[in-house]
């Protein structure tokens, strides 16, 4: 019903350059649209360009119920008068019973001030002949357009008349004005491209004034959120980043060269993955396999070494990274063999690893590791226990204690703990330690430079901070999981 107002609209505006519309539209070939339904495809049309409109206002006179009335019958007081002269004289109540109590009572009035009529004892009679007075206000409502104001508030006050104020619209052609309302498109969709539609189908043009929508992609997974903290903290204590991209190693550069013997449980297939194909690395440094090998088997740098048939076939098996300690090994070893020597330096990564682990909520296969190590000369204990200390204060964990453990490559070692204050407990939080004579001395590193280093998941963390209860979900593709906001990094 509006699209049959709109085609009206633009149909006479494409005859003739404006027009005035009032409720009945001289182009809808006498039909009346209704004013709502025309104000309403006015208004579409205009939001769309189609028309411009101006907004006018006349105000007329017009007759009420009792005003019509009073043209048809005459007024209260000439039709009171009337019913006297037919009878002679009446009664009030007989009076108010011929013409209404309405009529009786303001016709009564008007005939005593005019003197039409008298009180005569209890009765009224008539004064006045009805064919020789003028109903004035009959007439006056015959013609309203050429009343003067006194007698138009007169009749106001008399409820006869009121004031209609009729909004009507002067309507001319806008700027996207066409004989026939065309649906527009918002988007360019892949059909239009597809079926070439796009090259007829009106655009409805820029809307600069609204917002857009919301924008769902692009965030951050929280692994990535919390890596992106990480790594800021460990830039700004100075540490640069390792190159990570290599998920598979050699057996070689993932323990023999951290003095892992090549009989330790890690290294059975029930905890590391080996790779079938290709089963064995292509080359690992050979001088440095050579004192590797010489370490395991017999020792230097004040060790006796392991004693045992150190085999090239083990060295070379590849497998998944069990650690990030992996590129550890590979960074000291280009360290102590760069040009000019060894430098003094701090290295972090951040990157996957896997283990073949029964999964559960809070174990999979494959985690991400955050390790840091620094390599100087004359390093201490003290400084790794420092370094640790400021690293966990900057994620927001302030009270640290320290746990004698073993690893193969670092002596001492030490297990991290972390207190969690709503847990009201101590967490294991990382491991830690200085690389062993045995693991740095083959690399060729100065004698006097001491390398100490720790390792935690990232996993961890960012469970805490999320608030995520299974491991799995953070490796699924909860994609509303990447949504989730929360203040920067937790008390881990
Ligand atoms: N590689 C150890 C962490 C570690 C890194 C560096 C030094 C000591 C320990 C782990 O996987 O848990």
């Amino acid at each position: 019903m509006s699209e049959a107002c709109e085609e009206a609209i633009l149909a006479h505006l494409a005859k003739a350059d404006d027009a005035v519309i009032e409720d009945t539209l001289p182009w809808s070939e006498g039909a009346s649209l209704g004013h709502e339904k025309v104000v309403g495809a006015l208004k579409s049309l205009e939001a769309d360009g189609f028309v411009v409109t101006e907004t006018l206002s006349a105000s007329s006179l017009a007759l009420t119920k009792e005003g019509e009335d009073v043209l048809a019958n005459g007024s209260q007081e000439a039709i009171v008068l009337k019913a006297l002269e037919g009878a002679g004289k009446m009664s009030i109540p007989d009076l108010q019973a011929a013409v209404g109590k309405d009529v009786a009572k303001i016709g009564m009035g008007n005939c005593m001030k005019k003197k039409w009529i008298k009180k005569d004892g209890g009765d009224l009679v008539p004064v006045a002949k009805s064919e020789e007075i003028t109903d004035e206000v009959q007439d006056q409502l015959k013609s309203l357009a050429d009343l003067d104001k006194k007698t138009t508030d007169a009749l106001k006050k008399r409820k006869l008349v009121t004031l209609l104020t009729r909004k009507s619209f002067k309507v001319t052609k806008g700027a996207s004005f066409a004989p026939k309302r065309v649906k527009k498109a918002a988007d360019l969709t892949k059909e239009m491209l597809e079926t070439g539609a796009w090259k007829d189908t009106p655009f409805k043009p820029y809307n600069f004034l609204t917002l857009g929508e919301k924008v769902g992609g692009g965030y951050l997974h929280p692994l990535l959120k919390v890596r992106a903290e990480f790594r800021k903290i460990l830039m700004e204590m100075g540490f640069h980043e390792m190159p990570t991209n290599k998920w598979v190693e050699s057996s070689f550069w993932n323990f023999d060269s951290l003095f892992q013997p090549q009989s330790h449980p890690a290294r059975d297939a029930h905890d590391t993955f080996f790779i079938k194909e290709p089963a064995s690395t292509v080359s690992v440094p050979e001088e440095y396999y050579e004192r590797v090998k010489t370490m395991h088997e017999k020792g230097g740098s004040g060790s006796i070494g392991y004693r045992y048939d150190f085999k090239r076939e083990e060295a070379f098996k590849n497998l998944l990274r069990t650690h990030t300690t992996a590129i550890s090994s590979q960074m000291l070893y280009k360290l102590a063999n760069q040009e000019g020597g060894f430098k003094p330096a701090r290295y972090y990564s951040i990157d996957r690893v896997f283990r073949n682990e029964t999964m559960d909520a809070t174990h999979l296969c494959e985690f991400h590791q955050v390790e840091g190590l620094v390599a100087d000369y004359d390093l201490s204990l003290g400084d790794l226990i420092g370094t640790i200390e400021t690293f966990f204060r900057k994620i927001g964990i302030t009270q640290l204690r320290f746990k004698p453990a073993f690893n193969p490559y670092t002596e001492p070692s030490m297990e991290i703990f972390g207190y969690h204050p709503d847990l009201k407990k101590w967490t294991e939080i990382g491991n830690s330690g200085m690389f062993r004579p045995e693991m740095l001395a083959p690399m060729g590193l100065p004698e006097n430079v001491r390398v100490i280093a720790w390792g935690l998941s990232l996993e961890r963390p960012t469970m805490i901070k999320y608030r995520i209860k299974n491991i799995r979900d953070l490796f699924g593709h909860k994609v509303e999981l990447a949504r989730t906001q929360t203040a920067p990094i937790c008390r881990f």
